[in-house]
């Protein structure tokens, strides 16, 4: 990533941790189909991989979507984000179902961080639905619905990235 600032700095933002259980992201997940319930019906989902496909699955299940997509996007090494990588692109039948432009569809993805993948979902379908399950500040703005914002400096672990481990006590 091309942000020099401290505060949001890498290892800044890995200094700020935010753990999130699978039950709270199950929590989450749902609360943002509850949200999601009031904008559609969608033709389709599409997962933003591979961050996407959790809540992709959780949303799916709740709206009985069957049609689901995947836009396979790569960035971020550990904390650092590199130059977005489109691996994947829309199918043409889902492509089909949104009239080209994505009018219809759900785009859906874990968070955003600071924009950048969220832009490009943008540019591929514009009429598109964008939900994410978490905000930071810069991405909010490029997202139509979310459930949670975290500050700039906070790093979200998911829990598919981590496992239970002994803490030592605050005091010693
Ligand atoms: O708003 P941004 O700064 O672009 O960051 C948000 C994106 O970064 C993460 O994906 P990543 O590229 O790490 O790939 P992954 O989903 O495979 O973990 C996350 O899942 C979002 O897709
Ligand atoms: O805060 C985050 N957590 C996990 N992956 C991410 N990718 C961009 N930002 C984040
Ligand atoms: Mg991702």
């Amino acid at each position: 990533m091309a942000d020099s600032n401290s505060e949001s700095s890498p290892d800044a933002r890995a200094g700020r941790p935010f753990p999130v259980s699978w039950d709270q992201f199950h929590r989450d997940c749902r609360a943002l189909t509850w949200r999601l319930n009031d904008v559609g019906p969608f033709h389709a989902i599409i997962a933003i991989t591979r961050g996407g496909l959790v809540p992709a699955a959780i949303v799916a299940r709740e709206l009985g979507i069957r049609i689901i997509d995947t836009v396979c996007i790569a960035s971020y090494d550990h904390t650092s984000q590199g130059d977005l990588q489109v691996l994947k692109g829309v199918s043409p039948e889902v492509a089909k179902l949104g009239g080209g432009t994505g009018k219809g569809l759900l785009i859906v993805d874990d968070l955003v961080d600071t924009g950048a993948t969220g832009r490009l979902v943008r540019q591929l379908l514009p009429d598109a639905h964008f939900a994410t399950v978490y905000a930071k500040p810069k991405g909010k703005p490029l997202v139509d619905t979310f459930i949670t914002e975290v500050s700039q400096d906070t790093w979200i672990h998911f829990p598919w990235d981590t496992a239970l481990s002994f803490q030592p006590p605050i005091r010693p």
